[in-house]
């Protein structure tokens, strides 16, 4: 037996050396599922399939970039870079630049974000002249999006009579030619939204049967994590793609099945052993991740389902301390506990933050968290709500970076045309638009056009667009020579972006450079890795590709040590010593949306068994008796998830009688709390802080920065000693005003300013460019 193969127990051993055929492995949160995937992967290879000929499919890039690391362990990593492995969504936008061609598009097609996806909808409703409060984009774009993942093309839609009517039913009459616009902009644009990318994939692999037989050949072994929460778009490509071999090995929980509000649908599971011939299951029954109280809760949580497949879960790991039940009067008393507690955990066993994980159900809720995090000084990061790269000053410079590989993407340029400003005006733009819809050409044609076409564009912005267009191209040249960093840097610069945040000398403005800087290095680290894990250049391509499907999750950070927040969603797959699940309240988890049917909470208490299975050592539950939600102060009842868990695993921290935990274990004494008490409950202030002061150590990476990016703009690092309270000043941007107060010293030095338009700021003196003028 390879000596790499000890580290399994022997119910893990047989499925990573069953033969070829089908398998599916069935079993339960952190029995190794995961670590028979990378094992079998391993082993394969060991036994002689080339790299090349597998493809495995994780739930996040970051997983997939773990597995590829432990795999190289084994075999050796100039092979293991050769690996398929990735998101659904990764992979198959790799596979599509090979053949994007034979659907019409460009290989070097944009990805949309969902972002991009929305503006070019809200635009398309603006331009058809639809009311936006009917047509609301948000909506009008889930529905595009749904229907893409049930592969309803907008031929599909109109020949559909019972969708055309549902939309007419739901006085949206015009969602249908929405959509054909939308699929048309996309396609001019020479880009696909997240959705095209399965959508466009299965397009390739029905329409196309060489194509097919090409990836059916290559791809002899296929194997999927996360089985459970597959879409049917994905489904369909999987099945596509195995139907030759039929060497296919999917591992899943059913009880983990959280997706279906996207479509996943657990049926693909439940029908796997009617798809394929002679289907071998496997099942794992030993969990070693967590201790045996937090395993045998819950056991006795998913107990409650009634649909799921027959599972055993048990550990040989020690009891353990038992699962702590916590109940705050608010929600800030809730952030200040976990707090608290995360530091006395961090003291007394000298742990690490990245130790810690705090877990809710919905993003607003980590507002209060990160109230008492700061507070304590306890580093966390939110993984999820908002991604670095969607940060506005960051998708200024991808936007750039974008038009460089595609100068068709509309959503892209539409962004920084006149960004900086350069003179070009919604006017312009608005009869380009129309231009480019005229001749079914992406808006950067036109522009390249301008001599052949009447447009009435005056000399002077003729000539202002002839530069601008003259500017990508000369990127796109350099691009040719350097790799990602190299044309980010040159582009930054260029452009005139980093001068721009420089130049208006708030704090802010310094934030958003720090920002771009970030970007930088994390391009240079990118460039170095890719030349490491995968056999690549490093190219501003292969990256771009990186961050359009970027989760937050991906980002590595190895290096900082943080605090993880996320919702239950995010979590899936993960594992920490000590999780906080919070906001255990009705209506919040279960959620009150998901409670309408039997199914809907059936999942939502799945999600709950994903959220307490993600912990090692410890597992937090923590509720409060009011909440502040959509900007109110609100009553909150005990979520019925926490009356489910077996009791003798529960240690309650707060068994105050006025409160009676012991009878609301029992039964429904929900209606018997005085609740004009708790509305007398003073909140703690909500509002986040609203101006930003970089800290003492955003300012020592200011001052590393690269002395071309950091030497502020003209001759300011003197700060003039005259400057005083009372000074009449003038800033270059904000104009005169009077300074009310000087603060910090040497490069902190700020001066707060009421200026006479109004507003009072606070500026760094090192970059603002002010002058004294009494
Ligand atoms: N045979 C084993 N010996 C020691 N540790 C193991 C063994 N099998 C798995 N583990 C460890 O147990 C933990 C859970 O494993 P893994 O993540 O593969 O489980 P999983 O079934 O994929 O969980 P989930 O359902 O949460 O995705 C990991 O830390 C893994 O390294
Ligand atoms: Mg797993």
């Amino acid at each position: 037996m390879e000596k790499y193969l000890k580290v399994l127990n022997e119910a893990q051993k047989a499925p990573v050396l069953h033969k070829d055929g089908a398998l599916m492995v069935i079993a339960g949160a952190g029995s190794g599922k995961t670590r028979v995937l990378t094992y079998r992967i391993a082993y394969l290879m060991d036994q002689g399939v080339d790299a090349f000929n597998i493809l495995a499919l994780t739930f996040t890039n970051k997983a997939a970039r773990e597995m590829k690391k432990r795999i190289a362990k084994i075999v050796g990593s100039s092979e293991a870079k050769n690996l398929w492995m990735g998101t659904f969504h990764s992979v198959f936008a790799k596979l599509l630049r090979f053949e994007a061609d034979k659907l019409g598009y460009p290989s070097n097609f944009t990805i949309y974000d969902t972002q991009d996806s929305q503006r070019l909808i809200a635009s398309i409703i603006k331009e058809m002249g639809l009311d936006k409060d009917i047509y609301k984009y948000k909506q009008v774009q889930n529905r595009i999006s749904s229907y893409k993942n049930s592969l309803i093309t907008v031929k599909a839609y109109f020949n559909n009579p019972d969708l055309v009517e549902a939309d007419a039913m739901a006085k949206r009459p015009r969602t249908g030619e929405i959509y054909k616009n939308y699929v048309d902009r996309c396609f001019k644009a020479g880009a696909m939204d997240f959705d095209d990318l399965l959508l466009k994939t299965n397009e390739l692999l029905t329409r196309f049967p060489e194509v097919l037989m090409k990836y059916q050949n290559r791809f002899k072994y296929i194997l999927v994590d996360e089985y459970q929460d597959t879409n049917h778009s994905q489904y369909l490509i999987v099945k596509a793609l195995s139907d030759r071999f039929q060497n296919i090995c999917v591992v899943g929980d059913d009880a983990q099945s959280i997706y279906s509000f996207r479509g996943a649908n657990i049926d693909n599971i439940l029908n796997f052993q009617k798809d394929y011939e002679n289907v071998a299951m496997y099942r794992l029954e030993q969990n070693y991740r967590s201790t045996r109280n937090i395993v045998n809760a819950a056991n006795s949580i998913i107990a409650k389902n009634t649909k799921q497949l027959e599972k055993v879960v048990w550990t040989a790991n020690d009891d353990g301390s038992m699962i702590k039940l916590h109940r705050s009067t608010t929600d800030a008393e809730e952030g200040r506990f976990v707090a608290e507690s995360i530091f006395e955990h961090r003291m007394q066993e000298q742990l690490l933050n990245g130790s810690f994980a705090v877990l809710y159900r919905t993003n607003s809720q980590s507002r209060s968290i990160e109230d008492g995090l700061r507070k304590r000084d306890i580093p966390y990061r939110i993984y999820g709500g908002l991604s670095f790269y969607q940060r506005k000053e960051i998708k200024d410079v991808l936007s750039y970076l974008r038009l460089v590989l595609n100068p068709k993407d509309e959503e892209a340029l539409k962004r920084i045309i006149n960004f900086p400003a350069r003179g070009i005006g919604q006017s312009t733009m608005d009869k380009l638009l129309v231009a480019a819809n005229h001749y079914g050409r992406s808006i950067f044609e036109v522009m390249e056009n301008l001599d052949k076409i009447d447009l009435k564009i005056n000399s002077g912005t003729r000539r202002k667009l002839e530069d601008f267009v003259m500017m990508i191209k000369s990127f796109q040249i350099t691009n040719e020579t350097y790799d990602a960093f190299a044309i980010a840097e040159h582009v930054s610069k260029k452009t005139g972006l980093l001068l721009e945040f420089k130049k208006d000398g708030t704090p802010e403005g310094i934030a958003k450079m720090e920002n771009i800087e970030e970007l930088l290095n994390g391009m240079k680290d990118f460039v170095e890795g890719q030349k490491e894990i995968a056999d690549a250049m490093g190219n501003l391509g292969e990256f771009m590709e990186d961050v359009a499907l970027a989760t937050d999750l991906d980002k590595d950070t190895a290096d900082e040590d943080r605090v993880a927040l996320m919702t239950v969603h995010m979590a899936k797959g993960l594992e920490f010593p000590y999780v906080y699940i919070v906001g255990m309240e009705e209506d919040l988890f279960p959620s009150a949306m998901s409670m309408n049917t039997r199914s809907e909470l059936e999942e939502e208490r799945r999600l709950f068994y994903v959220a307490l299975t993600r912990a090692e050592k410890q597992a937090y539950l923590t509720y409060t008796q009011s909440r502040y939600r959509w900007g109110k102060l609100v009553d909150a009842e005990p979520s019925r998830f926490l009356e489910e868990i077996d009791e003798q695993y529960v240690e309650n921290l707060t068994p105050v009688d006025n409160y009676r935990y012991k009878s609301f274990i029992n039964a429904d004494i929900f209606g018997d709390v005085d609740k004009s008490k708790l509305r007398q409950v003073k909140p703690q202030s909500s509002t986040p802080p609203t101006s930003y002061t970089p800290n003492e150590n955003q300012l020592r990476k200011l001052r590393k920065l690269k002395p071309e990016l950091a030497t502020p703009v003209g001759n300011t690092n003197e700060v003039d000693p005259n400057l005083a309270e009372g000074s009449l000043v003038n800033h270059s941007r904000f104009g005169r005003g009077t300074v009310l107060k000087i603060e910090g010293m040497g490069n902190d030095k700020k001066a707060e300013i009421k200026f006479d338009k109004g507003d009072v700021k606070k500026l760094l003196l090192r970059f603002a460019k002010l002058e004294i003028l009494s």
